[in-house]
């Protein structure tokens, strides 16, 4: 069901994206007569959680900024079990969208980058660090007026670290080595993630090509071994200056708008050059076509806490990497899956069930309203090839829903075939086994403790160890009926 209107302010008109935190909507502000995009973020009731400071941070960090190349966030609107960012209407399509027609011309490239440069360059005038700068988080107009978005984990001088929800959704292909490291984030990162965006936009790929595993693609990325563009045309200098592997070598961010508005004007070659589609890797979200009838309930899996800590020191350097690919992975793979897995909201599945059988469980005795808790010993070797395979093991058939999910976190992370069976089908369908399974190979140990939550999900505190490192988090877990027993069908980050 489609919210009707906003604060009794803004009336819902139709859903116009999806991305890690909710659904945008387009609305129309009936006090000021014009239209806006509100984005949902999930709020539980009473509680300030992560979701409520990442709008607030991304209010406050794009606010103050009213530039013509930035989306101007209008107001933050907590209303019921949500809170909402009411943010400037930007019609047209994302630049990852774009990209997924065919490779943009350099001068065409040159002229939407010039623009993202001239709002972040503000942003950095500010003190302000985007950190996320990717194509999906790029709006572009039809007449090729370009807005850079999404300031929700940008970082403030000053601000405190994060420890939730900061990091990306989907892929650290835009990465800077410096932040594949985990070193803090400065210009510097903006200005790499520009130029490996324009790139992407020029060459039909990332710098570093999106890998299932996200750990060995972080690590490629602390290389900082970029492969020369092919054939970037005039943007040779400049991405050669943006994607220069020390930080202190490249271009600052106004720098880079000079060069890339006199490549511009010297080159207005606009439109795509090609029909190869960029992968899929630059498009990191699903999304979606506007829906008559949207499902706000809908939520995307919350980012998961990032390692946080003041210490930058290079000796640190491989754990930090390790930690951040950690963070990376567990916010794209949730319960274990690969991306942005789709929390149904409604604790139901979709008709047809789950591929595997079901049977017997240890758990039926088990009070649904005792926390408990399990520990399990190191990671399995399994291969990370296998992107298509339902595994054969079967789910357990009964037990109460707690039991259910401890049994869950109980077979991981070695018996990856047994948890994805564990999944419903349409949960399973939003990522692939080898993609789970590759996240779990990098677990050495996850121990959970669960309690239950309204409306029968469960809510599990779940302690992810490897190479000795542990990053704790809770996530509420639905479950849908499957015969006697439950499959799990959906998850949201809520501690
Ligand atoms: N201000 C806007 N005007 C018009 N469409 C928008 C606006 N903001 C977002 N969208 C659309 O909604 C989609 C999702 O946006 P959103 O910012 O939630 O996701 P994202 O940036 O891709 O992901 P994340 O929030 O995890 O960084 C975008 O891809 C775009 O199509």
């Amino acid at each position: 069901m489609s919210p009707e209107t906003i604060a009794g302010r803004y009336e819902v008109e139709r859903e116009v994206g999806r991305g890690g935190m909710g659904s945008v909507w387009l609305c129309r502000d009936v006090v000021l007569s014009r239209v806006v995009a509100a984005k949902q973020v999930g709020l539980m009731p009473g509680e300030a959680t992560p979701d409520l400071a990442r709008a607030m941070r991304e209010a406050r960090s794009s606010a103050p900024l009213n530039h013509p190349n930035v989306v101007s966030v209008y107001d933050v609107i907590e209303e019921g079990d949500h809170i909402w960012l009411v943010m400037e209407y930007v019609p047209g399509r994302t630049l990852a969208q774009i990209m997924a027609d065919g490779r943009l011309a350099p001068g065409r490239a040159a002229g939407l980058g010039a623009q993202v440069a001239d709002g972040l360059a503000a942003a950095h005038a500010r003190g302000t660090v985007h950190r996320d700068v990717k194509p999906s988080n790029i709006l572009v107009t039809d007449d090729d007026h370009a807005k850079i978005s999404d300031f929700g984990i940008s970082r403030t001088t000053g601000d405190a670290v994060l420890t939730h929800s900061g990091l990306v959704s989907g892929t650290p292909a835009y990465f800077s080595p410096q932040l594949a490291r985990g070193l803090e984030p400065t210009p510097a990162d903006d200005v790499w993630a520009l130029g490996a965006t324009l790139y992407a936009a020029v060459e039909g790929r990332p710098p570093f090509p999106e890998q299932a595993n996200h750990l060995a693609m972080l690590t490629e990325i602390t290389s900082g071994e970029v492969r020369a563009a092919e054939d970037p045309g005039a943007l040779a200098g400049p991405l050669q200056r943006m994607l220069d592997p020390d930080p202190d070598a490249r271009w600052s961010m106004s720098e880079v708008a000079q060069a890339l508005h006199r490549i511009h004007r010297d080159h207005d070659d606009s439109g795509t050059r090609a029909s190869v589609p960029v992968a899929a890797a630059t498009s990191v979200l699903p999304e979606s076509a506007p829906d008559p009838t949207p499902t706000p309930q809908e939520a995307y899996v919350a980012p998961a806490p990032v390692p946080s800590g003041p210490d930058s020191q290079d000796s640190q350097g491989s754990r930090r990497a390790l930690l951040v690919g950690l963070a990376v992975l567990l916010l794209v793979a949730a319960l274990g899956g690969g991306y942005l897995l789709l929390n149904d909201g409604n604790g139901s599945d979709t008709a047809g069930g789950p591929t595997a059988g079901s049977s017997g469980t240890t758990s039926a005795d088990r009070s649904p309203d005792t926390s408990t808790r399990t520990s399990t010993g190191t990671s399995s070797s399994l291969s990370q090839s296998d992107e298509t395979s339902s595994a054969p093991s079967p789910a357990p058939a009964s037990g109460s829903r707690t039991a259910f999910v401890e049994d869950y976190y109980g077979v991981l992370p070695d018996d990856t075939e047994a948890g994805w069976s564990m999944l419903s089908r349409d949960y399973q369908s939003r990522t692939s086994y080898g993609d789970y399974a590759g996240f779990w190979d990098t677990i050495d140990e996850v121990s959970v403790d669960v309690a239950p939550a309204p409306g029968g999900a469960v809510d599990a505190t779940i302690t992810y160890t490897t190479d000795g490192s542990s990053q704790t988090e809770t996530r509420r877990i639905e479950l849908a009926r499957d015969g006697d027993g439950y499959l799990i069908s959906g998850d949201q980050v809520v501690g």
